[in-house]
């Protein structure tokens, strides 16, 4: 039987007659007791949180660095042993360098909510990297706003000591995201590691994105371990699920761990499971640095801090290097590894995990995907799979006090130097005023954001409809990509228009086929296949446009299927659909913002939606407003806002009809004059409400 010993206070299943490992015992200048002991806390980075490592609050700069003393032990691993990393040379106390065959890099895959994060926070535990008294629920989810919404936005990597058959191994985990806004980083955390523990809900089953992230791991040729999570629910059918997973994903389930992330059940076999399973990195510390950058958030002390895997080569403290996509040069003030606080070393060697701060003013130039490599001793080739992070959908952000504008440019700034997929410039419009123009990576992605800039920077905003870039093919031959549609070339200019597409995979228990299909049908998807992947669960494929996605669509699937579908997409290209732009008009006069750009055959049902909901919302005049929707010059939908009228006949008793009529007709020429001089207060309200039921009828 394999001997197994965790860390620090674990109890440790060592038979009575195996010996007790010999291994090193790590103390640091910290651990004495005059010295400040470490603590994790926040550090305070304007737009972001992050969990770093400082002591007692000093900052990053002023802290002491820690001294790593290596000494051998008969003793097990002890408190100060796992505040302490192995295998990390720093100062002149060198350390063993962890041999290669003795790490493991590995990171967990599955659907939402199916318990990543929670398995994560226990390997952590178990192996005493966290001690329990720091522990807080899902530890490597740092934002507030993971924490607060269950899911984890950003990816964080963690190194964990653990005792095998005897022998001490570093096992780095990295935490991917499980929503796919961030598939993109979730296939980077992936080619950084050898392996995956694929974590399935044995109360639910395969769920779209397990499949989406099982492809994306097969990608790249990853070990995987199925786990069967949540056997602690009285509703789990491990058994049923493994077979799920044998006949849906084509792998081998016998050896499947059955666990409970949450009673701390199975943890132990996990992480035997990843030494003897995983294969560990190849030893190529010879060839030329090539490390993958699978992170990167901006610490307002010292900038962009950036998380690597070794691929090839070593990286020391001082090191000139270079990000191959950016071509950026920088020397590497400080390296470390991530236990998960961030502990400094001297050198890393093709196989580890690490951070490093070389005073970079924005992640721009350390984007996640690019290679570093060395500037005097260049890898010829960057490692593959770099991609620049594209934004799909757009909206406007407006402040509602015209005097936030400064602020809110300040605040999207900030956050843009934490986070390259976002994109902004300056927009104005008549009715709003000054704002801008956002791009980001999905839906999940602009909440987050928009959440961040209300939340963090006390801003309020008003928020337009979402919408996806078209690429507008001119009469003259030129090619225009415009997300807004009030800056779309006019009718007369354009030749056609394009708009981009993904496809969509739904995967439903199959009494909702019926209204998933209908859905996907209402929002101009083409039906592409539907395989039963098991007798009661079906997998639907459709391809459909991205803007009818980034309105409620997810709900309408959830709400649709009870909760019991799943969907993934991917973007598959641009192609020409009948589209055309929707213009509003109060009283005559266009209103800017409330221009949309929607399906030709759709475009009757918005505008009568548009008009009415204004004329519910805009209040009355003293003379009549109409309220138009219409395409070119050609109105497609109206309503009007009848006139609050004085009733010019009160004081007229009796009379005769000729001085009535003639009252009436002095009234009349009135409402006309006012209307021709008069000037409609669109209240904001009335937009924000407009531009709500946009986000839900386009
Ligand atoms: N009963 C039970 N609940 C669990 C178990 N593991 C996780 N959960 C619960 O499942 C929910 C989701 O768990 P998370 O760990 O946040 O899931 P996740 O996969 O990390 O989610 P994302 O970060 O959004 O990708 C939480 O409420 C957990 O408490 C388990 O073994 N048993």
């Amino acid at each position: 039987m394999a001997t197994v010993a965790f860390c620090s206070s674990l109890v440790l299943p060592l038979s009575d007659n195996t010996p007790q490992p010999r291994h090193h015992r790590l103390q640091t200048r910290r651990s004495n007791s005059s010295a400040p002991s470490p603590s994790l806390s926040r550090c305070h980075i304007p737009g972001k949180i992050r969990t770093c490592h400082s002591v007692n609050n000093v900052s990053a700069k002023a802290r002491p660095r820690p001294r790593i003393i290596c000494q051998a032990t008969d003793r097990q691993q002890s408190k100060e042993s796992s505040d302490i990393e192995f295998g990390v040379t720093v100062g002149q106390d060198r350390l063993l360098k962890v041999p290669t065959s003795n790490i493991r890099n590995f990171c967990i895959i599955a659907h939402i909510d199916h318990g990543k994060s929670t398995l994560a926070d226990k390997l952590l535990q178990m192996t005493g990297t966290v001690q329990r008294r720091e522990m807080k629920e899902q530890f490597l989810d740092n934002m507030d706003l993971e924490r607060e919404r269950g899911i984890t936005i950003k990816l964080q990597a963690a190194r964990m000591r653990f005792i095998y058959e005897n022998k001490p191994y570093c096992l780095n985990l990295i935490d991917t995201p499980g929503h796919v806004d961030f598939s993109y980083e979730v296939s980077r955390s992936l080619a950084a590691c050898e392996g995956a523990l694929l974590v399935v809900d044995a109360s639910q089953g395969v769920e779209a994105q397990t499949l989406a992230n099982v492809y994306l791991a097969l990608e790249n040729n990853l070990e995987i371990i199925p786990v069967l999570n949540k056997i602690d629910l009285p509703g789990a059918e491990p058994s049923r699920v493994s077979q799920e997973i044998e006949e849906v994903v084509g792998l081998d389930c016998s050896n499947a761990i059955h666990c409970s992330a949450k009673e701390g059940i199975g943890i132990s076999e996990i992480l035997s499971a990843i030494v003897q399973r995983i294969p560990p990195p190849l030893d190529t510390a010879e060839r030329p640095l090539r490390a993958l950058i699978f992170d990167s958030y901006y610490d307002a002390y010292r900038g962009v801090i950036v998380y690597f895997r070794v691929i090839d080569g070593t990286i020391k403290k001082g090191d000139r290097i270079v990000f191959m996509a950016s071509d950026k040069d920088y020397f590497a003030d400080e390296i470390g590894v991530l236990s998960p606080s961030q502990l400094q070393a001297d050198e890393l060697y093709a196989g580890e995990v690490g951070y490093l701060s070389a005073s970079i003013r924005s992640v721009a130039d350390a984007r996640v995907g690019d290679t570093i490599t060395h500037y005097s001793r260049r890898a010829e080739q960057s490692l593959p799979g770099y991609k620049q992070a594209t934004p799909m959908v757009f909206c406007g952000l407006f402040p509602v006090d015209a005097d936030q504008f400064p602020e809110l440019r300040d605040a999207l700034e900030k956050l843009q130097l934490n986070d390259a997929a976002l994109e902004f410039e300056a927009e104005s419009s008549s009715a709003m005023g000054f704002g801008f123009r956002c791009g980001f990576l999905g839906l999940l992605h602009m909440e987050i954001v928009q959440e961040r800039l209300e939340r963090e920077y006390n801003l309020t905003l008003i928020t337009t409809a979402p919408s996806v870039v078209y690429r507008v093919n001119c009469i003259n031959g030129d090619t225009v990509e415009c997300s807004n549609p009030s800056v779309l070339p006019e009718a007369g200019k354009r030749r056609s228009i394009e708009e981009p597409f993904v496809k969509i995979e739904m995967l439903t228990p199959k009494d909702y086929i019926g209204p998933l299909m209908e859905l996907a049908q209402s929002r101009r998807g083409e039906f592409k296949e539907m395989k039963f992947i098991t007798e009661n669960r079906a997998s639907i494929t459709y391809i459909l446009p991205l803007a009818e996605m980034v309105g409620d669509f997810f709900d309408q699937l959830k709400s649709r299927s009870k909760g019991y579908a799943s969907m993934d997409y991917s973007f598959v290209g641009y192609n020409e659909s009948d589209l055309i732009k929707l213009d509003i008009l109060i009283n005559g006069d266009i209103v800017d913002p409330l221009a949309t750009i929607v399906h030709k055959e759709k475009a009757y049902t918005v505008g009568r939606a548009l008009t009415q909901k204004l004329k519910e919302l805009i209040p009355r005049q003293l003379f009549k407003v109409p309220i138009q929707a219409s395409i070119g010059a050609k109105v497609i939908a109206s309503e009007a806002l009848s006139a609050m009228r004085k009733d010019v006949l009160a004081k007229c008793y009796g009379g005769d009809i000729t001085r009535k009529k003639k009252l009436l007709k002095k009234q009349a020429e009135g409402k006309k004059r006012m209307k021709a001089i008069g000037k409609v207060d669109v209240p904001q309200e009335a937009f924000m409400a407009v531009l709500k039921l946009e986000k839900e009828v386009l």
